[in-house]
């Protein structure tokens, strides 16, 4: 009898042809498959000597090459192309076999067809998968959804492939459903934010302290050895330093300064309006990132006047970092919560502290900070907020001052700041005794007849500001 796969990858573009051979490399065979079948035979051509590769030019041959029950990953387009792959494949399937889908889907979706195929005897994995291209191969981050017992028959398989902080993979079954998805998005939410910070951080030694970007490549070496020390902070010191080959000019100023976006920061933010949670760090990042698209606005902003400034001004780049690592706290803080307000929700009961332990290696937010973060939610899994445990209390006391005093000069010198000025403005509303809130309060009910709480009496009054200002019961 012909031998069969443990695995099978559809959708051979960077992801998943990294992934299944990442698979093969792991001694696990692995069916291929692509629509467009010239992928299939490149990577078995190329990767072949990697692993057991079994190529698939139809669904029907990539099915049957499967061992049962089958494990299909998916690793197309989001959108509509993951539900035409879907489509094709079900009805191949039988009850017990499972569909991972590791693109990077919206969590609505992921419940939708996680519903739809369990109904048919189909286990749907939307499964979170961060690295990029060199972390599909050497290791990534991956975040499954799912039914319990699915995770029972991939989680070795996934733990094999993952990337591994101190022997612990970066694999774990996050909750049910959309859960996968949903903790990726956010993931890639916080990533918005940390690199929007990072850009703020460089900005401010750049148009600030008036550094070269080489200069700036130093301090952020000099950081990724103290506790910012991540992939982020790394790869930026290497940009920086880079220059271009054809102009001879710093590579960072050949590039065009409009940030693009795919759709998952934007997803992040959406989501967290729906949940009530304040993500600004997430959201500032998105907007950040269209006000660089918007090249009709800058345009005609340009010509707006600016504050009387020097040309640069003394600005100690460890008071960046301080301004920076309070910032990043905040940022990640804020999409925990969204974590934490989703599972409550969904009754996905995700474990806050395993996600941190996930994404410590493997995934594009991968840094030293994650260990504080799972450590934090160790000593305390329900804790409201991240801010309060004693690290970060201490790191946020610590760096206030200078954080504050980033904020002033930004916004003195005219560079934008929109991270870190959110993020202070969210430490000091969640410290603030009393917030203006109570103000809006009053002016809805004097608009519309909204109430309000008092914080003396029980109960919702209105005041008949038309009648003499009479307070009522409502
Ligand atoms: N690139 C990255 O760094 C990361 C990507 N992801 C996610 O992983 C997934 C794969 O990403 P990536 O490898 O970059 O590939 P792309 O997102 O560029 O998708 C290309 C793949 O999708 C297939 N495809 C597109 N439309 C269809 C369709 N209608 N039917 C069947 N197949 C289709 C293509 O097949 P064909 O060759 O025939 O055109 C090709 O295999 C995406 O969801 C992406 O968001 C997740 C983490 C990181
Ligand atoms: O998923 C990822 C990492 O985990 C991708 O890098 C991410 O999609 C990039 O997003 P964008 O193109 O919106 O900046």
């Amino acid at each position: 009898m012909a031998e069969k796969a443990v695995i099978g990858v559809t959708g051979l573009a960077v992801m998943g042809r990294n992934l299944a051979r990442n698979l093969a490399r792991h001694g696990h065979t692995v069916a291929v498959h692509n629509r467009t079948t010239a992928r299939t035979k490149a990577l078995v051509e190329e990767f072949g000597h990697e692993g057991t590769f079994i190529p698939a030019e139809t669904a029907e041959e990539f099915v049957a090459s499967l061992e049962r029950p089958r494990r299909l990953v998916i690793m197309v387009k989001a959108g509509a192309p993951t539900d035409a792959v879907i489509d094709e494949f079900a009805p191949l399937l039988e009850p017990g076999d499972m569909i991972v889908d590791g693109g990077n889907a919206h969590f609505a979706d992921t419940r939708r067809r996680e519903a739809a195929l369990r109904e048919r005897g189909l286990h749907f994995v939307g499964t979170g998968i961060s690295g990029g291209e060199e972390g599909a191969l050497n290791g990534p981050s991956i975040m499954p959804g799912g039914s319990e017992e699915s995770y029972q028959a991939l989680g070795p398989l996934l733990e094999s492939i993952a990337a591994k902080v101190d022997g612990t993979p970066c694999c774990t079954h996050v909750g049910p459903d959309g859960a996968g998805h949903f903790v990726k998005m956010v993931h890639n939410g916080i990533e918005y934010a940390d690199m929007q910070l990072i850009a703020e951080a460089y900005d401010l030694l750049r148009n600030g302290a008036g550094m070269s970007p080489a200069e700036i490549a130093e301090v952020f070496r000099t950081w990724n050895a103290g506790r910012l020390e991540s992939y982020l902070i790394e790869i930026t010191a290497e940009v920086l330093a880079h220059v271009d080959a054809r102009t001879g000019k710093p590579f960072v100023d050949v590039i065009a300064d409009q940030a693009e976006q795919k759709g998952t920061g934007r997803w992040t933010v959406q989501t967290a309006l729906d949940l009530g949670v304040p993500v600004s760090g997430i959201a500032e990042a998105v907007f950040a990132r269209s006000v660089s698209g918007h090249g009709e606005l800058r345009r005609a902003g340009r010509s707006l006047p600016g504050p009387n400034r020097s040309a640069t001004v003394k600005l100690s780049p460890d008071d960046v970092e301080k301004a920076l690592y309070a910032s990043k706290i905040i940022a990640y803080a804020q999409g925990f919560n969204q974590i934490q307000a989703a599972s409550a929700e969904y009754g996905w009961n995700i474990d806050l502290g395993a996600m941190a332990t996930i994404w410590r290696g493997g995934c594009i937010i991968r840094a030293r900070f994650l260990d504080r973060i799972r450590k934090a939610y160790d000593a305390d899994p329900a804790t409201p907020t991240l801010l309060t445990d004693d690290h970060f209390a201490q790191a946020l006391g610590e760096a206030q001052d200078a954080w504050r005093g980033m904020v002033a000069t930004a916004t003195q010198l005219g560079v934008p700041v929109p991270g870190f000025s959110s993020a202070l403005a969210y430490y000091d509303a969640l410290r603030a005794e009393r917030l203006p809130a109570a103000l809006t309060q009053a002016q809805r009910d004097y608009f519309g007849a909204h109430t309000y709480r008092r914080v003396d009496v029980e109960g919702v009054f209105h005041t008949r500001w038309e009648a003499g200002a009479v307070e009522v019961e409502a």
